[in-house]
């Protein structure tokens, strides 16, 4: 058994820039530093090929759960419990125990993680994210639970309220790390309404995490607003349908002028509707 000693959480990077911790700095903004935006040319680029209409169901699948990796590993260092830890390598049995024991931070095994599967988009990023957990740290200390979520538009078009028609929560959510890696970010009414449901039934997490793969200004007022645990990690920033002025200056310095739903509340420029092409069913 590795022996353990739990460290406090590493802190967020510093306001305005958008880094985790040992990161590059990632896409410059005013969004505060709960806000984390990659912005680097690997995930541009698979953002870039997973937003074009050329882009296969076999190519989505795989950068999706690239990109939801990418995410999650930076989200990981910076928002999960870390433990000094000892283990005895393959090399204490040539050197010894002195020499062969590999010692430095490693995450805490009896921190509780949960990550949350939104149905549908956020099947295969949860899964993903899951099974990247279950290859470190103990199935004891894990769970994915199921909310089956759904956006509900009025008649004007735009999101007018979230569904929530099933859910598949495996218990307490008390003190733990609360993962959401549903892949849009587009007005955060889901995820606002995911966290109201975990919150009244399930007890209060020490943190939440959102990896969306797009996220939208407007979603980061809403979620930001909503709970000061939530830390948001995404891949890209789209405000699209700003004016130019606005989008002249630094994203977050403009903030309640920028944004990035059009009338249905879809991300513009976007990818469309990530859910029904990870399903093909729309
Ligand atoms: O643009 C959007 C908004 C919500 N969900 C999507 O899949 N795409």
């Amino acid at each position: 058994m590795p022996d353990l000693i739990p460290k406090p959480r590493a802190s967020a990077a510093a306001p305005g820039s958008s880094g985790a911790i040992g990161e590059p700095a990632g896409t410059t903004h005013l969004y505060g530093s709960r806000v984390h935006i990659a912005g680097d040319p690997w995930t541009a680029s698979a953002l870039a090929k997973l937003s074009a209409p050329t882009c296969t169901h076999t190519e989505l699948v795989a950068i999706v759960r690239a990109v939801s990796t990418r995410l999650a590993t930076a989200a990981f260092a910076a928002e999960l419990p870390a433990a000094t830890t000892s283990v005895r390598t393959r090399m204490a049995d040539k050197h010894g125990a002195a020499l062969g024991t590999w010692r430095g931070d490693a995450l805490d095994p009896a921190a509780m993680t949960v990550v949350i599967d939104v149905i549908r988009g956020g099947m295969i990023p949860a899964q993903t994210v899951f099974e990247l957990l279950t290859l470190v740290l103990p199935i004891e200390s894990l769970r994915l639970d199921h909310l089956n979520m759904q956006r509900v538009p009025g008649e004007d078009g735009h999101v007018e309220r979230v569904e929530l028609s099933g859910s598949k929560v495996g218990g307490s959510i008390e003190g733990a790390t609360l993962i959401l890696p549903d892949p849009m970010g587009a007005t955060g009414a889901t995820m606002v309404r995911a966290l109201e449901h975990l919150f009244g039934e399930y007890g209060q997490p020490a943190s939440i995490v959102m990896l969306p793969l797009i996220v939208t200004p407007e979603f980061l007022r809403t979620v930001l607003d909503f709970d000061d645990r939530v830390r948001v990690y995404a891949g890209r920033l789209d405000r699209g349908m700003s004016s130019q002025e606005v989008l002249a200056e630094v994203p977050g310095a403009r903030w309640a002028e920028e944004s990035g739903l059009d009338d249905e509340d879809y991300i513009v420029p976007g990818a469309g509707g990530v859910g029904e092409l990870l399903n093909n069913s729309y």
